[in-house]
């Protein structure tokens, strides 16, 4: 399947019943900023799990922090509620290299010591440069490296997906 090819919304489908496979009592799901956070606040809704998700930010653990810094907008960790002995399932659109969920799981720690962390995506895209895997993935796709692959939400909250050419 090529980028073009891929459904967000149909995928969205199969996440939401991948994740409802994968909770357990007390689970909190974490959005990873931006596209992550999207879909946590969407997965959150149609479970009708209670209380809020929570969202995290990648930016202050990055190792490209030197190059890219903090972007603009609301680029921050909100978790509302106690990370302490908390099953957490991180949710984000596209897992690549590994490296923005690395740089997460730091941040996650800066608030507690949660009992298990999981994650569950929409899609991997294969190239990972460190060991980290989904528990879930609602797709599976190569891309040519270069290619930056993410989420949009339109205005009726709808997901879209975007292709572009890295800078
Ligand atoms: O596994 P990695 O190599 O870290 O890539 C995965 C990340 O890349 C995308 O975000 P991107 O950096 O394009 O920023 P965006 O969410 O603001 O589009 C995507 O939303 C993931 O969070």
């Amino acid at each position: 399947m090529s980028a073009l090819q891929l459904d967000a919304e149909a995928l969205y489908t199969e996440l939401l019943a991948g994740v409802r496979r994968l909770l357990l009592p007390d689970v909190a799901l974490v959005g990873v900023w931006s596209g992550g956070a999207w879909l946590a606040e969407r997965l959150q809704r149609d479970l009708g799990l209670p209380g809020k998700h929570g969202v995290i930010s990648s930016a202050l653990h990055r190792d490209d922090f030197g190059s890219r810094g903090l972007a603009s907008g609301h680029d921050a960790t909100s978790l509302p509620f106690a990370v302490d002995g908390r099953p957490i399932l991180l949710i984000d659109d596209v897992l690549f290299t590994g490296r923005t969920i690395r740089a997460v799981i730091n941040e996650l720690y800066d608030f507690g010591r949660p009992s298990s962390v999981r994650l569950a995506v929409l899609v991997d895209r294969g190239g990972r440069e460190l060991p980290i895997e989904a528990a879930y993935a609602a797709s599976r796709i190569v891309l040519p490296a270069t290619q930056r692959l993410s989420l949009t939400r339109d205005d009726a909250g709808g997901f879209t997906f975007s292709v572009r050419e890295a800078s």
